[in-house]
């Protein structure tokens, strides 16, 4: 898929959103080795996007052969996908905490924090992730990076003064811009809207994450910053697999 961005510099440039580039098998081999982790009688966060696809299905495939697991997703694409292959959905309100949560995300530093929201989720797989005792995340090697913010950082802002929130968000150094699907502003899940926030570099997370909590309007940013991860798996494009235990 591919987003056009315009920047209020008037310039607009083109983000390759992850699926157009990377390899699908490796996000398919990394999936499969999350879902190994998930054991019956848990309850079992499904993220969202292309990785968090092919561990829905992998799971799915598993529940058909007998795993007993229930589930919640963090969106409608994957609580929809989930009930197509068979897992079991449940409500909030039927546990008190998620025993794993399994997602992917669209950049991961050498300290293991995360930008995620590419596929405007984010605030969701936020709040699973946080209410996980175990949170996998599932990447190819495309997406390891040194230092976060090539990928433009997602954060989900109310509609509401939403030109002034844009104003806020620019002010701290970044090209910002709302995201656009299909020609008009794209809506989430929450029914607001995604400012997609293009920094040079962001050598700083926990203290832009802190900047970005102040303002008001906005609702999450798409750091995901440690400690969040407890294991990292990277699919290798040669068909290796890191499984990486996160201390
Ligand atoms: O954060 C996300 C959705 O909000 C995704 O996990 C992230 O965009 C990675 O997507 P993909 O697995 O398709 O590369």
């Amino acid at each position: 898929m591919t987003v056009s961005i315009q920047t209020d510099s008037n310039s607009s440039r083109t983000l390759q959103q992850p699926d157009s580039t990377v390899p699908m098998e490796a996000k398919r081999l990394a999936a499969e080795k999350a879902v190994a982790h998930v054991e019956s009688g848990m309850v079992v966060g499904l993220g969202t996007g292309s990785t968090a696809s092919w561990a829905i299905k992998a799971l799915g495939e598993k529940v058909r052969a007998g795993l007993e697991i229930r589930a919640v997703a963090s969106s409608v694409a994957s609580e929809q996908l989930a009930q197509e292959v068979g897992i079991p959905v449940t409500d909030f309100s039927a546990f008190s905490f998620i025993d794993v949560t399994i997602d992917g995300a669209d950049e991961v530093d050498a300290g293991v924090n995360l930008i995620k929201g590419g596929g405007g989720a984010l605030v969701r797989e936020k709040i699973l992730a946080y209410n996980s005792r175990h949170f996998i995340v599932v990447v190819d090697e495309t997406k390891l990076v040194d230092t976060l913010g090539e990928f433009p950082l997602p954060v989900e802002i109310i509609p509401f003064a939403a030109e002034l929130t844009l104003g806020q968000l620019s002010s701290l150094g970044c090209l910002t811009s709302i995201r656009q699907q299909d020609g008009k502003d794209f809506i989430t899940d929450n029914s607001n809207l995604i400012a997609d926030c293009n920094f040079p570099t962001i050598t700083a997370p926990s203290s832009l994450h802190d900047r970005l909590a102040r303002i008001p309007g906005v609702v999450e940013s798409g750091l995901f910053l440690q400690p969040m991860v407890s294991r990292l798996i990277v699919g290798y494009q040669d068909g290796r697999i890191e499984d990486r235990l996160i201390e």
